[in-house]
């Protein structure tokens, strides 16, 4: 069985406090986005992992895939080994979720092709345990997250008559790292409100409160999103934790001269 999981980006990021746990609580917008890896799993003889495409930092018994196998065999012990290929495609260290959604389609696909019977909830109590932004790729439909980044309410929101534009330049930032360097700021207004003004009013309003520090450590990211004003986005942000670029344009934008040093996904 095959499936396509997606990236997505945030729409405004607020950290509003800091947690007893050592996590932080948060307010953003999720939205799904149209780059995609390609995961494929078949029952096998014993539990594999390879991949190809991207490099994935980290051993082959770490990936999210095969921890998920894990949790899902702790309550069905009866599932039989799999063997699983995941193709890279979505950039990693980028703040697009790309392991989480793989994680979360994974346990998408093992109820489907094993007939676990796991409703929505169910698949979304699993993935938080693999981690905070996972959840969300179990819907994957636009939504306010709140907390931890893993409970949520959905949102109106619909950017398909935008051409979305995502950079990735050449940097690379952990989500540990941009948790490390942050402060956190009560917010006045909810992002859950600010999405529904135009887009064009974002730029006033929707921040994303990584975005000061990381661009201090990595300048090469503050010069990318300059660059998508330049050219006439509507709205620019660094995604999540970074370090990848949206732009929202009217029109798709001439950005061939940052193709030259950064990865350009045009329309996604
Ligand atoms: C920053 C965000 C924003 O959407 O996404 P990415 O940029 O990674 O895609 C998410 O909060 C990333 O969620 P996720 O990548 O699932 O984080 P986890 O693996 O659960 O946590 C990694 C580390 O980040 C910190 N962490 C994470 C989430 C949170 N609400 N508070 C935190 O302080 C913790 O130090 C934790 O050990
Ligand atoms: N299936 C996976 N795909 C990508 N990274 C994974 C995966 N499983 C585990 N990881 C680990 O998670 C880290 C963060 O990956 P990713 O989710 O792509 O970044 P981000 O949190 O910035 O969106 C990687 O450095 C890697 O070590």
């Amino acid at each position: 069985m095959i499936v396509f999981p997606n990236a997505k980006i945030n729409i405004g990021l607020n950290i509003t406090e800091r947690r007893l746990d050592g996590y932080h609580n948060l307010e953003t917008v999720f939205y799904p986005v149209k780059i995609f890896d390609v995961l494929e799993v078949i029952e096998a003889d014993e539990l594999s992992f390879e991949s190809s495409g991207l490099d994935i930092p980290g051993r082959a018994e770490d990936n999210l895939c095969i921890k998920g196998y894990h949790l899902l065999k702790k309550d069905f012990p009866k599932l039989p080994p799999v063997k699983i290929h995941l193709h890279k495609n979505v950039p990693i260290g980028a703040g697009l979720g790309g392991g989480s959604a793989n994680a979360a389609f994974f346990i998408k696909l093992m109820d489907e092709k094993f007939g676990l019977g796991l409703d929505e909830e169910e698949m979304m109590d699993y993935a938080r345990v693999l981690g905070a932004d996972c959840a969300f790729f179990i819907s994957n439909r636009p939504v306010f997250a709140f907390e931890k980044g893993d409970e949520f309410e959905p949102v109106k929101l619909n950017l398909s008559a935008y051409h979305i534009v995502l950079v990735m330049p050449d940097a690379h930032v952990s989500t540990a790292e941009a948790y490390r360097g942050v402060k956190s700021t009560p917010v006045k207004e909810t992002v859950y409100d600010l999405v529904n003004m135009p887009v064009a009013a974002w730029k006033k309003h929707i921040r994303n409160d990584f975005e000061v520090h990381i661009f201090n450590n990595h300048p090469i990211i503050r010069g990318v999103k300059a660059t998508l004003y330049e050219r006439g986005a509507l709205y620019a942000s660094m995604s999540g934790s970074g370090a990848s670029v949206f732009g929202i344009f009217e029109t798709r934008p001439d950005l061939s001269d940052l193709e030259e040093t950064c990865q350009v996904f045009y329309g996604v």
